[in-house]
């Protein structure tokens, strides 16, 4: 196995005759070849010594360990790190060397305990916990299935269908959780932790308590006729769920070798699809993912300037719609002190009821109590005027769209905070120097772009203008993080980075069905590719007023480029206006039930001969691979100007702005990543073959025509891209 030089382990044998086995490798304790090679000699050495009686694992600096080092997966799959064969480490490692040893181990968890963490954990024979730890085996979000005996041991131990649960949704459990499942032997404080674990190990070994082999546990395993009705639901489940998945299938299928086969036989299986599994485009995109959504917060010039971020103790929330209440929400989720300001009594009422209604929805859900209820909502203070705008320290502005408005807002927002209070705006298109031209205070005027709803989507777009001091960035991307928000940080443009992406896609769709491609194919094609819903669906269930407010913008910003279509224009003229009218590309029934509409053909026929558009053959029969990039070699095309024009710091950043805030298949590892899969050269030709027959739309844009020519990865930075030369 080669070595990647990072991390160690170490052993301290006490006079208690009992072995310390410590896992070092900040941050979290990750496996890697070093700690995985060092535990293993460790424990040889720990067998061998007649002075050692027992051993305890556990891990440094109050982490036991957040798994496999997922650093190693890069080295791996591209070849320079060698992968162990199949079964090294979770068969004659873990199985036949730790669990198997003559001497008792105990695993003493503090923190986290993931992945090969709780693997290892598991091959203990006995677990004890402080009250903060988590356990689970979340490998699947990284594409693979657990390869440690994961699959194997967390059944025999919490049962099957717990252990499934835990392994498809990839969330751990906490202590208590844990121990009442029996995954946690006892859980007690921090400074008891490794003296118990201590004890327990000595305990086993006098037979004051049981010596527990995890894997030839039956008693939480259902008799074989029920388990495989377990397993038959959780297929059916996770082919619905996520029906480009293939992980999730294999992972189940080696709980049920071991059910059926016995354990070792999983163990084996187990071994076999990890190998392939680690190989597999899914596993590299969502590993891609899991870094660069570290990566945003990030910023070259701004992060690495040494700034603290200030507390923000009291927000205030202007607007009390759809966004600004769903704002409002977020923050008083996460302890934020909230002022929301209304205009009249009436609004104020109506801005509160949704957040109370937010609330209350979890409260449904079982997701909160009714006392948590109660807590978060008093953080919320409704308001009329500017008054108790004296000691905020953030406002986020969430009004209607209107330039004028928010102008008159930032002048009179100078006015009544303190000089230290930062001033952002929810605008999702709207220029910020536009916004903030009457007002003075230029270096604290920021963008805090939500996705709606608000307190549900997982990304805020940080808009910094060229004035935007460092310190407000650094303050804005922290509040963002303690709302649990991925804030990904953009330059200042019409429409910023996510939208700018999205524009595209939904005029390709327009055009295509103007030359005669079917809208429900294209809706259905783009949904097989991993979209959550198709162009057509989604544009019914924002609205098509925001649809045209949004074109008007980028009309008006990037005609060359901006393809005219006539058809929701004419299906507004007759009342249809999306999903809340109940029709628009598609009908819906009472339970919002979308089925498609035949009239449909009559706007599309209507809006081609306004606009003198022909029917192409080709594009009437568009095969799905066609149609998925005729709809998103264009959003590539606006990416690689958006990174191009700075508006981005990195493609990465653009990767999980298109995954968080277009619901682009993560599996896909976002726009860039899945670009870069197919290659510059391709989507230029392709690009350039469809603006000769169809226009300017599709023209590809400078950036993309250089990297295609020198046959360059879109993602890479300038440096790199010139260094492939
Ligand atoms: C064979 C086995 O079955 C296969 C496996 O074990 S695969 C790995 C399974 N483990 C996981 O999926 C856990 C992944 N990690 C996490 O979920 C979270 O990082 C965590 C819960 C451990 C910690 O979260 P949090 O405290 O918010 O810190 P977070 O910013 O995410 O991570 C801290 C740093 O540790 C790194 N890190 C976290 N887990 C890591 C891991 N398993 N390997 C390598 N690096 C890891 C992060 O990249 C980050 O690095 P950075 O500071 O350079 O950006």
């Amino acid at each position: 196995m080669s070595s990647t030089g990072k991390g160690r382990t170490t052993i301290e044998v006490g006079p208690d005759g009992v072995a310390l086995i410590t896992i070092i490798h900040p941050p979290v304790n990750s496996l890697s070849f070093d700690v995985l090679n060092g535990l293993r000699d460790c424990y040889e050495q720990a067998l061998r010594r007649d002075d050692v009686k027992a051993i305890v694992i556990t891990g440094a600096k109050g982490k036991f360990s957040g798994g496999f080092d997922i650093t190693a997966f890069g080295g791996i799959q591209s070849g320079k790190l060698e992968q162990p064969k199949p079964g090294l480490i979770s068969v004659e490692y873990f199985t036949d060397t730790f669990e198997a040893a003559k001497k008792p181990s105990v695993a003493a968890i503090d923190g986290l305990a993931l992945g090969g963490g709780l693997e290892i954990a598991m091959t203990c024979h006995a677990r004890i916990s402080t009250p903060n730890a988590q356990l689970g085996l979340p490998e699947l979000q990284l594409g693979i299935l657990p390869g440690f005996g994961g699959t194997q041991r967390l059944p025999r131990l919490v049962g099957i269908s717990k252990a499934l649960e835990m392994m498809l949704t990839s969330k751990p459990v906490k202590a208590e959780e844990a121990h009442s499942l029996g995954l946690v032997d006892a859980i007690v404080s921090p400074n008891e932790l490794v003296s118990t674990a201590r004890r327990w190990a000595l305990d086993i070994l006098e037979g004051r308590r049981p010596w527990i082999i995890s894997l030839y546990r039956t008693d939480k395993l259902d008799p074989l006729g029920e388990a495989r009705d377990i397993f038959k639901f959780a297929r059916a489940q996770a082919r619905k769920q996520a029906p480009n998945y293939r992980h999730p299938i294999l992972c189940i299928d080696s709980v049920e070798e071991g059910i059926v086969s016995g354990p070792r036989a999983g163990l084996w299986k187990e071994a076999e699809s990890f190998k392939e599994l680690v190989q597999s485009d899914t596993c590299k995109s969502l590993v891609h993912v899991f870094f660069s959504m570290r990566g945003t917060t990030k910023v070259p010039g701004v992060t690495d300037r040494g700034l603290v971020p200030r507390r923000v103790k009291k927000v205030a929330v202007l607007g009390g719609g759809l966004m600004g209440s769903g704002i409002a929400t977020a923050l008083i989720l996460s302890n934020y002190p909230v002022i929301l300001k209304e205009v009249n009594e009436k609004f104020l009422e109506a801005g509160i009821g949704r957040v109370r209604a937010n609330l209350q929805s979890r409260v449904k859900k079982g997701k909160m109590t009714q006392e948590k209820f109660e807590k978060t909502i008093s953080l919320l203070k409704g308001v009329l005027d500017y008054e108790s705008f004296r000691d905020v320290d953030l406002v986020i502005e969430a009004v209607i769209e209107d330039v004028s408005l928010k102008q008159k807002i930032f002048s009179d927002l100078e006015k009544y905070c303190p000089p230290h209070c930062i001033l952002s705006s929810n605008t999702s298109t709207i220029d910020l120097n536009l916004i903030g031209e009457r007002s003075k205070s230029q270096d604290r005027i920021i963008g805090a772009h939500f996705f709606s709803p608000a307190h549900v989507m997982p990304l805020l777009e940080i808009v910094r203008t060229k004035t935007t001091s460092p310190q407000v960035i650094v303050d804005l991307l922290d509040v963002g993080t303690k709302i649990k928000k991925t804030p990904v940080v953009v330059g200042n443009c019409t429409g910023f980075a996510v939208n700018r992406m999205f524009f595209p896609y939904t005029q390709a769709a327009m055009l295509l069905v103007e030359r005669g491609t079917d809208l429900y194919q294209i809706d259905k094609a783009i949904t097989k590719f991993g979209m959550p819903m198709g162009p057509f669906r989604l544009a019914d269930l924002v609205g098509f007023g925001v649809a045209v407010a949004t074109a008007l913008q980028y009309l008006e910003n990037f005609p060359e480029r901006t393809y005219k279509s006539l058809i929701i224009p004419l299906m507004q003229e007759d009342k249809r206006a999306g999903e809340a009218s109940r029709k628009g590309f598609y009908l819906y029934d009472d339970k919002r039930k979308a089925s498609p509409d035949p009239e449909i053909k009559n706007y599309i026929e209507k809006a081609r001969s306004i606009s003198d558009v022909a029917i192409d053959p080709k594009l009437a029969k568009l095969s799905e691979k066609d149609i998925v990039e005729m709809a998103f070699f264009p959003v590539v095309n606006e990416a690689c100007r958006v990174l191009d024009e700075g508006i981005a710091v990195k493609a990465a950043d653009l990767d999980i702005a298109s995954i968080m805030g277009m619901g682009f298949p993560p599996f896909r590892g976002g726009v860039f990543f899945w670009a870069d899969s197919l290659g510059s050269k391709y989507i230029y030709s392709r690009l350039e073959e469809w603006s000769r027959a169809y226009g300017g739309f599709f023209k590809p844009c400078a950036y993309l025509a250089e990297r295609a020519s020198r046959g360059a990865l879109l993602s890479a930075s300038m440096d790199q891209a010139k260094s492939r030369l």
